[in-house]
């Protein structure tokens, strides 16, 4: 199998017999060694709400205590980059000069913040003519079993309707996408973008044209993370048909150069459940300000008593031992909180990584609570 991390000194990646594939150290490891570094999310998105005051190159934070006093008072970054001709929501905020540019040579910054602008007036114009069109009937009982089949006939229906300019275009009309509906949009349309100047730059007689990463993290690395789309829709079955509802948003309001990507979203939306990274106010965990992939750092499992430890510094994600290893041992990170009890720690990781923790805390303190 090729993937992301095949030059790594530190790490492999094995099949374990309880949860998927996952790293594990070939050598003894000091305490405090980097073991990998992801560089870049592959995709990723900053809500709308914090655009101005989330760098949209490094990510840094104007309110955070990091930033100069006169830009953590306005809480706002003052260097900008927009779209001539367009108004104020088309354009991308930066702590600095060096971001700004940094962020223009990657090649899909620009595009995607003409993208958002469509987006968002898109979004606007959905919510003009009120109720919605009941296209697919998604009403699950409590004991209803959700099977693949039900959501392959769900996802052909809404493809057959979108085939249809003039039905998706009424569609589209009543759709009154919801703002968390418009974020995971603005998620797949990064995603797309990617694609799409990846196989530009490609298709150049340039193959060393600089596009960062894209040549490390690409696609076909991307599908092979984990398809959590049956867990998903079983654990949440409304995501369903909001999953339906942006990709008819989608297919709509996407012009047509990027219209032969929409046969990604299904696969995106499949992985970013389970695999994506919170994008926090660095490390202090105080404020989310929107979530990326980063696809290589998707295969550490986790566990209650990890062994490694995560760190953001501007775009790229650092991992670290924070214990010493010995060869052979598993690397695990953790996706929870650790100071929290045993049952919230298993309801946080069963809601959205879809498993039951059986790690050697969790067995420890579950078997005391059996004993008392
Ligand atoms: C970010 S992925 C980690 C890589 C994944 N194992 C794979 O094969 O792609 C998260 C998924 O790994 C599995 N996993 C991670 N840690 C686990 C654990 N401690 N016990 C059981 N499954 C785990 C779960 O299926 C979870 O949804």
């Amino acid at each position: 199998m090729s993937w992301c991390l095949e030059s790594n000194d530190y790490v492999e990646l094995r099949t374990t017999p309880y949860g998927g594939r996952s790293l594990f150290a070939v050598r003894d490891i000091p305490l405090g060694a980097r073991i990998h570094s992801s560089q870049a999310p592959f995709a990723h998105v900053i809500y709308k709400d914090y655009r101005r005051e989330v760098c949209a190159q490094c990510f840094v934070y104007a309110a955070s205590d990091l930033a100069p006093p006169e830009v953590c008072r306005s809480r706002v970054w003052s260097v900008k980059w927009a779209l001539q001709g367009l108004p104020g929501a088309s354009a991308a905020w930066f702590c600095s000069e060096g971001c700004r540019k940094a962020w223009e040579q990657d090649g899909s910054g620009p595009l995607q913040v003409q993208l958002d602008a469509n987006l968002t007036k898109a979004q606007v114009a959905s919510r003009r003519k009120g109720k919605s069109m009941n296209v697919i009937s998604l009403s699950f009982g409590p004991e209803e079993k959700i099977t693949q089949e039900i959501i392959d006939e769900a996802w052909k229906t809404i493809e057959v309707l979108a085939a249809s300019k003039s039905q998706l275009a009424a569609y589209c009309t009543t759709l009154d996408l919801e703002d968390m509906e418009l974020e995971i949009a603005r998620s797949l349309v990064f995603a797309i973008v990617r694609q799409y100047v990846s196989d530009q730059v490609h298709d150049t007689s340039e193959p060393d044209k600089h596009i960062g990463h894209v040549r490390f993290e690409t696609w076909s690395h991307f599908l092979q993370l984990q398809n959590n789309e049956l867990r998903n829709v079983q654990e949440r079955p409304y995501i369903l048909s909001a999953h339906l509802r942006i990709y008819a948003f989608l297919c709509n309001t996407l012009p047509t150069h990027l219209k032969p990507y929409l046969s990604t979203v299904r696969d995106v939306l499949a992985r970013d459940t389970g695999n994506a990274f919170g994008i926090w106010d660095r490390d202090r965990r105080d404020e989310m300000f929107g979530w990326g992939i980063w696809i290589s750092a998707s295969y550490f499992n986790h566990s209650c008593t990890p062994n490694v430890r995560k760190v953001r510094r501007a775009r790229a994600l650092h991992f670290e031992t924070s214990r010493p290893v010995l060869a052979g041992e598993e690397l695990c990170i953790s996706y929870v909180d650790t100071d929290q009890i045993l049952q919230q720690r298993r309801r946080d990781l069963q809601t959205s990584w879809f498993f039951t923790c059986s790690c050697d805390r969790c067995e420890r303190e579950s078997s005391f609570e059996i004993d008392h």
